[in-house]
């Protein structure tokens, strides 16, 4: 018998106690086709500038994507900020970034690239350090896709496959965003706040074991099971509403 999906009650508003996490593709941003598709909502911009001010400094983007990336998605906004699932971080003047790629990655680039180029629907996202393969478009190429990933990772040492949403990524091995959250909540503004995580797949449950262990609040967007999250909101349309009602006018 299949084991049945635990309810979860909606996450309590915002606190001006809290230290917010969020990540951003699946959670601030609706899915697009394909990375570079993905359309940021002015409205959106300016919940997080209200929320960041409303929790004095303590809101922090946590994400997949590199920070640079980040930075051109949210412009002007800069916020506080994990990328390449925690490898790379910023909080203020603080600043940590994962070594230069190695060569065999941009061989395994071009490759990438070139059987990309024969599967009609699939995109090889160039992340500098880490290399994304897309298929979401296409889902039938996502076994050939993830095959090519397996093959090229004994050619990476000190890499690891990183499954996503219609995704696998090659990435270094290190911090994920568990790691970054605990990291962040070292420092001020962040420290001696209540944690709250806020994120849809699979890499977002580290960040939710963390948040757990801390007595915080993890919240699920969306349906994937399982999940280490104690909350839930059931899209990104609902992320934004939570986020806009609890924020002064
Ligand atoms: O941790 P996140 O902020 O959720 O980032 C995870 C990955 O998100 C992006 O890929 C996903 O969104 C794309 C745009 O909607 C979509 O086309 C793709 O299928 C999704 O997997 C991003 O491109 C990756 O770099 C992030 O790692």
């Amino acid at each position: 018998m299949a084991a049945e999906s635990p309810t979860r009650p909606p996450p309590p508003s915002i606190d001006r106690a809290w230290a917010l996490f969020l990540d951003v593709d699946g959670t601030l941003l609706s899915f697009a086709t394909e990375p570079s598709a993905v359309v940021v909502d002015p409205a959106l911009r300016d919940s997080l500038e209200h929320a960041h001010r409303h929790l004095d400094g303590a809101l922090a983007l946590i994400s997949g994507r590199p920070l640079a990336t980040l930075d051109r998605l949210f412009a002007p906004l800069q916020l506080p900020a994990a990328g390449l699932h925690g490898l790379e971080r910023r909080n203020g003047d603080r600043q940590s970034a994962p070594a230069a790629a190695p060569d065999a990655l941009h061989r395994i680039r071009t490759e990438a690239e070139a059987l990309s180029a024969r599967l009609p629907g699939t995109v090889v996202e160039d992340k500098a350090v880490a290399l994304g393969l897309h298929w979401r478009a296409a889902p039938q190429h996502g076994p050939q896709l993830r095959a090519f990933a397996e093959a090229a990772l004994p050619r990476l040492p000190g890499y690891r496959l990183q499954p996503g949403d219609h995704v696998v990524e090659l990435r270094p091995t290190g911090a994920d965003k568990g790691d970054a959250i605990a990291a962040l909540l070292e420092q001020p503004p962040f420290r001696g706040r209540t944690p709250v995580f806020v994120g849809d797949d699979l890499t977002d449950e580290h960040g939710f074991a963390v948040v757990n262990a801390r007595h915080g609040f993890s919240v699920l967007v969306g349906t994937r099971e399982p999940s280490a999250a104690h909350y839930t909101l059931p899209d990104v349309a609902a992320v934004h509403a939570w986020l806009e009602d609890a924020l002064p006018a």
